[in-house]
């Protein structure tokens, strides 16, 4: 246990709990008070804390600190601007007023004073302030887990496709909507999975273990490899699977797998080997490709009477649900998960503790992404620019500028 600054570490934790709301992330301290200048000082003591961390992240780490109910005070933002300026900005919300007692700021700085620090750990295991040194590279058990990880998703990859198969073959299901119900959810679903790879989660309940490591990105990314494959041997007709070309294709023809559905496994391994779970990016391209596009078509479909005036081929029906699926599968339905409900794909992250981000911030940023993805995807595609490669290509370049890595 870390003695740091004059507190022993678990007496600051529980003393951030009787003096208020802390919250201890694998990524970022939470600490809302009553005001009271004790925390005022054990920010201090934290923020102290932090800069013993963040000398020991590469360089390309980064760090959060959320301070909210505690006045920004200059002390506090001085000891981050000095450490990381281009990276790190402070963010607290002194929305509650100083008790009259503190002798440690003479007036808070203007209210509801946002900026952000953001912490996340892009390619080294996470240190947790309280863990001890980063945990070492990957020990036979982490790799026995991934793997077995990879098969349970591959298996639930195949089951997932062949009950459309099933319901399609039956006609229990109209191939176009059995098509898009796949589109829709095999990216997310996958998404879903890869808090399993490498991060047990009942590990993270007890002890807050770290969230991040490198090789777990391989293992995820061999379920769409391995569905690649899949749908190159079929769509090259090397190997007959009538149950397959069923349920994800348009008109029933092998070769219809080569465009659409192949891009967008594609992309699948794009998003898991470049941004993984670490990066906002990763997360809401796929959220814009899976379910705002999918969606996009099954609406369009059904309801888009009123087409685009630059697309006889796309109505606004199917573009409004692009955008409002898009936005809400990324970042869920409210916008501040203090008093607001949040249950989109970014927020789950934010549950394991991959990354933290300033909310109100983010829907404005994901709000933006959806909208440049839904432009992007009610223009006219070609068999060349599938929608598969437009919508997920732009979204990242999108949220890349709005979010950085
Ligand atoms: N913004 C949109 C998107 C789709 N559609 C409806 O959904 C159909 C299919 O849309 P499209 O994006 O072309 O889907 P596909 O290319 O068939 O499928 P995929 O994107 O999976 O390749 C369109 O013809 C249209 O009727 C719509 O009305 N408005
Ligand atoms: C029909 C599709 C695109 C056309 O627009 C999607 C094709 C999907 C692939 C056939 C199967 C992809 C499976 C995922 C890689 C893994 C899903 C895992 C999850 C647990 C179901």
């Amino acid at each position: 246990m870390l003695q740091k600054s004059g507190f022993k570490i678990s007496s600051v934790k529980c003393l951030f709990f009787k003096l208020g709301r802390a919250v201890l992330t694998t990524e970022s301290f939470e600490l809302s008070t009553n005001g009271d200048s004790r925390a005022l000082i054990l920010a201090l003591a934290v923020s102290k804390l932090f800069l013993e961390v963040e000398s020991s992240l590469s360089p390309t780490q980064t760090m959060t600190l959320l301070l909210r109910g505690v006045p920004a005070l200059p002390s506090v933002r001085s000891n981050f601007y000095l450490v990381r300026p281009h990276v790190c900005s402070i963010s607290t919300s002194s929305d509650l007023p100083l008790s009259s007692s503190s002798s440690l700021s003479p007036k808070p700085l203007r209210p509801a004073l946002r900026d952000r620090i953001f912490y996340r750990a892009p390619y080294a295991s996470l240190r947790h302030p309280f863990s001890s040194p980063p945990t070492p590279r990957a020990a036979p058990g982490d790799v026995l887990q991934d793997a077995g990880a990879t098969a349970a998703v591959l298996a639930g990859a195949y089951a997932f496709v062949f009950s459309f198969e099933y319901l399609a073959r039956r006609k229990l299901i109209q191939q176009n909507l059995s098509r898009k119900l796949v589109h829709v959810f095999s990216g997310l679903l996958f998404m879903v999975s890869w808090p399993i790879f490498r991060y047990p989660f009942a590990l993270y309940l007890i002890s807050l273990q770290d969230s991040t490591s490198t090789e777990a990105r391989y293992f995820a990314s061999l379920v769409p490899l391995v569905n690649c494959l899949r749908l190159v041997i079929h769509g090259l007709s090397l190997a007959s699977d009538e149950g397959l070309i069923k349920s994800v294709t348009r008109e029933g023809k092998p070769e219809e797998l080569l465009r659409g559905p192949l891009y967008y496994v594609l992309v699948l391994i794009l998003c898991a080997l470049v941004f993984w779970r670490e990066s906002p990016v990763g997360v809401i391209s796929l959220a814009m490709m899976c379910g705002g596009d999918g969606v996009a078509d099954i609406i369009g479909r059904r309801f888009g009477s009123i087409k685009l005036p630059y697309n006889q081929h796309k109505s606004w029906a199917g573009s409004i649900s692009m955008f409002i699926f898009g936005f809400l599968i990324s970042i869920g339905c409210a916008s501040n998960h203090h008093r607001g409900y949040i249950n989109g794909m970014l927020y789950y992250y934010s549950i394991f503790g991959y990354f933290q981000l300033d909310w109100a911030w983010t829907v404005r940023k994901v709000a933006l992404v959806s909208l440049v993805a839904t432009v992007v995807e009610s223009l006219s595609t070609t068999d060349v620019i599938d929608d598969n490669i437009s919508v997920p290509l732009v979204s990242m370049a999108a949220a890349f500028v709005s979010f950085g890595y």
